[in-house]
């Protein structure tokens, strides 16, 4: 019985062995008795000083289950999930039907458990059919496994009824997670930010405010019904201002910001016609860009996220106008992170990792993210060195659509383990590239 995880390396450079036995984390060994550790005929995997982490955690994640298989769906999510590194993912309720009744939510509770690849944590709807217009039960839905409130896909439109949700969302202990968008601010068939890029092909453009103004609005509402408050994908310097004033006078606020608006502005668009550019926040200023940098950097933004958002080819064919919202992101996330922020010396490797594994298991009282005896043992291991082309035809998602194809990156998974079970390993002792279910 057990795993003997060897020859690992810690964020900070440390040697370290870890054993995994019934699912949990037994031992660990740090430091030059890592080489010495007796493996007692246990299975060992040899992480040949490659990064030994806490498994990934990626707090919003679309896996299209019920209703848009052909887009995803919970096995290629959770595959998707294991080879990016990831063993927990937070999964939105913007599938078909939405998830705003416990049934259905207990459904994706239970596919995710079968699939057994990746920890799949459902969010239940904000409103019923995501609508606006009248709210779920939330009790029903955290008892059948939500883990907590959202409308992601669409803003909630009323003040007064987002007020209402986080009254009762409170009252249950329970967060808001909120996609931020006016849809009174918003001009018709847009596409892409206000920017250089929108100016330069005559197009009309998605202002800063229409995410700003339910920052500003919800922070208020956050303050007055004591609710956790969590801000979707932040895009704008204007909503980070509004974010960094909510923490400073105590409001329970908390925020996510994916790799590519930490990455890419409108201006590394390069065309109007490919749709792999197209997702929703868009691509802001590089003003903007710069602004999200600072936010991660002082705190104002607490984690990583990638709001995985795979559609079909032929969707994303349709033309920049009729094309849906989204990219991928779970098997590109940390290689980005990595390559663009640690090896360039801008953060430290803890720093990134924190942000991928215990900040946001704090944030939402998860028992994963951390390397400790006792935790479960949700691991991964990553080779910094190895530099790859990004290839969407490798990518175990059914999505393809990314803006990164073609990109040199280091920072590639090798082996993901979820509760003591390696689900996927490209380690040579382990074959190659092999999903284990
Ligand atoms: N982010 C996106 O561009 N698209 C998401 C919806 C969302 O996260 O708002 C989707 O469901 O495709
Ligand atoms: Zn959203
Ligand atoms: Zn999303």
């Amino acid at each position: 019985m057990g795993i003997w995880i060897v020859n690992g390396r810690t964020a900070e450079g440390e040697k370290i062995a870890v054993l995994a036995e019934n699912g949990v984390i037994v031992d660990i060994v740090r430091g030059d008795a890592a080489d010495a550790v007796t493996t007692d005929g246990r299975e060992v995997v040899d992480a040949g000083g490659r990064l030994l982490t806490a498994g990934l955690i990626d707090m919003h994640v679309h896996f299209r289950e019920p209703g848009f298989e052909y887009k995803e769906d919970i096995e290629t999510g959770s595959r998707s999930a294991a080879k990016g590194g990831f063993t927990t993912v937070a999964c939105m309720p913007n599938t078909r039907p939405v998830l705003d009744k416990a049934e259905t939510v207990a459904k994706v509770v239970a596919r995710g458990e079968s699939v057994g690849l990746t920890r799949v944590l459902p969010y239940g709807c904000i409103s019923i059919g995501e609508l606006g217009r009248e709210l779920a039960d939330y009790e029903a839905l955290r008892d059948a496994g939500a883990i907590g409130f959202t409308d992601d896909g669409v803003g909630v439109q009323s003040a007064g009824m987002m007020k209402e949700a986080m009254r009762r969302a409170a009252a249950l202990g329970m967060p808001i997670i909120a996609h931020c968008e006016d849809d009174t601010l918003l001009p018709g068939g847009a596409a892409f930010s206000v920017g250089e890029f929108v100016k330069k092909h005559g197009l009309p453009g998605i202002p800063n405010e229409s995410e700003a103004i339910h920052v500003g609005r919800d922070i208020l509402l956050a303050e007055a019904t004591g609710v956790h408050y969590h801000v979707c994908h932040v895009s704008t310097e204007q909503s980070a201002r509004l974010i960094r004033l909510g923490k400073q006078v105590g409001v329970n606020v908390t925020a996510e910001v994916c790799p590519h608006h930490l990455l890419l502005s409108d201006e590394d668009i390069p065309n109007a016609t490919d749709a792999n550019w197209k997702m929703n926040p868009p691509l802001r200023s590089p003003r903007d860009v710069e602004a999200m940098i600072a936010a991660v950097e002082d705190g104002t933004i607490d984690i990583f996220v990638t709001d995985h958002a795979p559609h079909s080819e032929e969707e994303k064919a349709r033309g920049v106008e009729r094309a849906p919202f989204g990219i991928v992101g779970l098997e590109t996330a940390f290689p980005l992170l990595y390559t663009k922020f640690v090896a360039t010396g801008r953060w430290t490797l803890p720093f990134v990792l924190e942000r991928l594994t215990s900040r946001p298991a704090q944030l939402f009282g998860l028992p994963t993210g951390k390397l400790e005896i006792g935790a479960p043992a949700d691991l991964t291991i990553i080779d910094l060195e190895e530099e790859r082309k990004v290839d969407p035809a490798t990518f175990a998602s059914k999505g393809k659509n990314t803006p990164f194809a073609g990109w040199h990156l280091k920072g590639w998974p090798k082996l993901t383990m979820l509760g003591g079970d390696i689900v996927w390993s490209e380690l040579a002792e382990k074959g190659s590239d092999e999903f284990v279910s």
